[in-house]
């Protein structure tokens, strides 16, 4: 039987087919657990976002969280900002994030959750969009626009916090941190069986770029302040600043 046809299995119950990564369904059930336990450094890429955002939220702006899963950097944001009049907003293409979401942040006063593409969103009088590993979903050949248009609904001075999972330039570098990394998910309880599945699961669904592209699209959409404030292993994080003057 070929990997196409397999029924795979990619931890904590979950099973797919090559190529067939899904949000939604009974991964959002059990997405907290697994992204915590696949994303090494997952809690504190949020701690020092959390940190960052008191560098650029404004009163009377917006702060978006595009692609907010259940919501728990989109709540901790919220908890965050709670006494300084802005609107928190969380956003997500799958009904089923989106349901868990708006459970989370039942009590969030300064919440809303939006359910649809933010490809296809207005964003405006924004002072930080946050995207903690889900450009790296949205089809290259959309992430230049789809930029611009973030950099256009930000208020001079606003910024971007981008994490994405990247690749490495050299191939010797890239096979030891890929190799690093599968010893990481082994430590995190899995299977060499539901690594290889949810490695193949996401072929072609995530798609990585090196640091130097992800900072370079960055730059061209606008921003004059780009610097890597995060990283362990190929995950990565971005600070992009736009300038007072465009
Ligand atoms: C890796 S998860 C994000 C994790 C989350 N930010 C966190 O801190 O736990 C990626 C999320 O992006 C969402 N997503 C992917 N493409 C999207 C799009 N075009 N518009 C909105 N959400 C999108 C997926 O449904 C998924 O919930």
């Amino acid at each position: 039987m070929t990997s196409e046809q397999n029924v795979l299995v990619l931890g904590e119950g979950l099973e797919g087919a090559t190529a067939s990564w899904t949000f939604s369904g009974k991964t959002a059930e059990v997405f907290d657990q697994h992204v915590s336990k696949s994303v090494p450094a997952y809690e504190s890429g949020h701690h020092l976002i959390v940190r960052l955002s008191d560098f650029f939220v404004r009163p009377d702006t917006n702060v978006y969280e595009i692609g907010c899963s259940t919501a728990t950097l989109t709540a901790k944001l919220a908890e965050r900002h709670r006494r300084k009049r802005v609107h928190i907003v969380g956003i997500d293409i799958e009904a089923d994030m989106v349901a868990a979401a708006r459970t989370k942040c039942e009590a969030l006063t300064n919440v809303s959750i939006v359910h649809g593409d933010a490809q296809a969103l207005d964003f405006e009088h924004a002072s930080l969009i946050v995207m903690y590993y889900t450009l790296q979903f949205i089809p290259l050949r959309d992430r230049p626009s789809f930029l611009e248009k973030l950099y256009g609904a930000l208020i001079p001075g606003g910024a971007i916090l981008l994490f994405e999972k990247t690749v490495f330039e050299d191939g010797e570098i890239q096979d030891l941190i890929s190799q690093v990394y599968h010893e990481h998910k082994m430590e995190q309880g899995y299977s060499s069986e539901e690594i290889l599945g949810k490695s193949l699961s996401l072929r072609g669904v995530l798609q990585p770029c090196t640091s130097i592209a992800n900072q370079r699209l960055l730059r061209t959409a606008g921003f004059s302040k780009v610097a890597v404030i995060h990283k362990q292993l190929a995950f990565e994080g971005y600070l992009a600043i736009k300038g007072l003057v465009d």
